[in-house]
């Protein structure tokens, strides 16, 4: 994708035809070489995903978490026969949770699950913690040969990792979002990646929001509207089934 591959006709932006594959997507369609683009897959473990961790831990509701595996899993699989890189974040700290940040950190006020630890001091060691059945990543996604997996402390993908070298040594330029929370760590790496020059699309029905449903559309709208598009595992996976 590139900003020239989509043209303005009478207020309504249209990609040009490169015979490249077209993603429907919100608020245009995006030209997507398969070739320039990897698909992001944000912190799908069990702390976000999973009963008993982390985010229901903390109050957050995570009964319908289900489809966003399912989804990502059909993603992943189109993903990979079109050759496309996948890249799994996973969200944590060290046992002792030195990377977490002490009081001198933002993290250590705003994390809600150190926040969780230090009511419930009982879950010290078990919440996001490396090695844990907390931090790992859920069973239906384990990650293949091939894939790259970035370990991240802090909200963005990009945030002191070695996401952006490992993209931009592939020639990576389109980004395509799954995960959870689509308001908090999603919406951070987008914006990141915005901000590093990279297009990025969210898969709407692959995410899922940290907080109200409502909190969901909230960041869809601002995503679409400022930061990047907005489309679907279907519509995903018509375009790029077959497209290696
Ligand atoms: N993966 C995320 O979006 N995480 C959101 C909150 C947290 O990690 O505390």
């Amino acid at each position: 994708m590139s900003a020239g591959e989509v043209f303005e006709v009478s207020g309504c932006f249209q990609a040009r035809q490169t015979g490249q594959p077209v993603l429907p997507a919100k608020p245009e369609p995006l030209t997507l070489n398969p070739a320039e683009t990897a698909v992001i897959v944000v912190d799908l473990q069990n702390a976000y995903a999973s009963k008993n961790g982390y985010l229901d831990k903390a109050g957050f509701d995570v009964s319908t978490t289900a489809p966003v595996i399912e989804n990502t899993v059909k993603v992943l699989e189109t993903a990979r026969a079109a050759g496309m890189p996948v890249v799994f974040l996973q969200n944590g700290w060290d046992a002792d949770y030195k990377e977490a940040g002490g009081p001198g950190s933002p993290n250590w006020y705003k994390s809600n699950a150190l926040k969780t630890m230090r009511k419930q001091p009982e879950l010290k060691g078990s919440l996001l913690a490396k090695g844990t059945w907390d931090y790992a990543l859920v069973d239906a996604l384990k990650p293949q040969d091939g894939d790259i997996v970035i370990p991240k402390t802090r909200y963005s993908g990009f945030y002191n990792t070695n996401l952006d070298s490992m993209l931009r040594a592939r020639g990576i330029r389109n980004l395509v979002f799954t995960g959870i929370a689509t308001n908090v760590c999603v919406e951070s790496t987008l914006r990141d990646g915005f901000h590093l020059e990279y297009f990025g699309v969210v898969l709407a029905d692959a995410a899922y929001q940290a907080g109200p449903p409502d909190i969901h559309e909230a960041s869809l709208f601002n995503i679409q509207t400022f930061f990047g598009w907005v489309s679907t595992t279907a519509q995903f996976c018509e375009v790029f089934e077959g497209a290696s």
